[in-house]
């Protein structure tokens, strides 16, 4: 396998404030390699800092073999870029947008531009002011897919779609890696990264505390679950079971509020054994599944074992 992305050492300040620090990591070509971060952790920073967008105060960025600041212009024309901010002139419709991309890159498939439009159910000829965050998602997203470009770099792409978009996103992306080209897409989202990636960076406070794969992501994954009865059930046959790191029984003696590490398995056999009347999971933000994460030490040394 090669290396698409090649990041070492990359640090940016913005002042005295922490942007990145000394982030290093690879992407190999055809994988979907996910950034995962709450918010203000760096993602944003990172992906302008691959986009030429913003200048690196150390380290090296190389896309493609080329080094990111110097070959910039080379390097766009292997890149389809989703901004974390999209600003298109909102004074032209969707489709305007997609045709003056088209004519930049040059090439475009027609029938594959009208293909993901339709998939995406988009409507290009409403003017990008008018379109609601989720449908200006939409023309950004297609437009960085449109000319099937050998790298995808995708800044939250999913943030504003709805449920179905986001399975139709979540195709197109399994499309792009068996045509055997590359994505790198960021998110505050670990279920969304599970479904999408095969390998994740996760990035925290500016700094990487894990690269690896996916698979390997059980240890932080948490959920909630609030399940509740028909009548009273006895909270300790709930407490101590497999994977029921907390539970609190609610005011009315029947409902049920339990964090999980790991499976809900013991838990759903328990709660079977009682007349249910509803069962709602949930995950919780990044932020919350770090702070329990990293309560015990408070530190991300716990981590530093798993940078790879
Ligand atoms: N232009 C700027 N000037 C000053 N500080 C900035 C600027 N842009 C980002 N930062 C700071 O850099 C840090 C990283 O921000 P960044 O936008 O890269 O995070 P992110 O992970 O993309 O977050 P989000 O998910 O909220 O977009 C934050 O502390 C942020 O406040």
């Amino acid at each position: 396998m090669t290396a698409i992305i090649e990041v070492a050492g990359l640090t940016k300040r913005y002042g005295t404030k922490r942007g990145i620090l000394d982030v290093s990591f690879q992407v190999q070509e055809g994988e979907v390699f996910g950034f995962l971060g709450p918010n203000g952790a760096g993602k944003t920073t990172t992906i302008r800092l691959l986009m030429a967008l913003l200048h690196a105060d150390a380290g090296t960025a190389r896309i493609a073999g080329l080094d990111v600041w110097q070959q910039s212009i080379a390097i766009k024309r292997l890149i389809g870029y989703l901004p974390g901010e999209l600003s298109f002139d909102p004074n032209l419709t969707g489709g305007q947008i997609l045709e003056y991309f088209g004519h930049l890159r040059g090439g475009v498939d027609q029938a594959y531009l009208k293909q993901l439009i339709e998939r995406l159910d988009c409507d290009p000829s409403r003017k990008f002011r008018q379109y609601s965050s989720g449908n200006k998602r939409k023309i950004g997203i297609i437009q960085a897919f449109m000319h099937r470009p050998q790298l995808l770099i995708l800044d939250e792409p999913t943030s504003g779609l709805d449920p179905l978009n986001q399975q139709e996103f979540e195709r197109m992306v399994k499309e792009v890696r068996a045509d055997g080209r590359t994505v790198f897409l960021s998110s505050h989202i670990l279920t969304e990264i599970e479904q999408t990636c095969n390998r994740v960076a996760i990035i925290r406070e500016g700094q990487l505390v894990r690269v690896g794969l996916v698979t390997e992501l059980k240890d932080i994954k948490r959920h909630e679950l609030t399940i509740t009865f028909a009548s009273e059930v006895p909270l300790d046959a709930f407490q101590g079971l497999d994977g029921v790191e907390q539970v609190e029984l609610l005011a009315d003696g029947r409902t049920l509020h339990l964090s999980l590490q790991g499976g809900a398995d013991a838990v759903v056999k328990t709660a079977a054994q009682y007349a249910v009347v509803s069962l709602i999971s949930h995950e919780p933000s990044l932020e919350d599944i770090f702070l329990r994460y990293y309560e015990s030490d408070g530190q991300a040394a716990k981590e530093a074992s798993h940078v790879v």
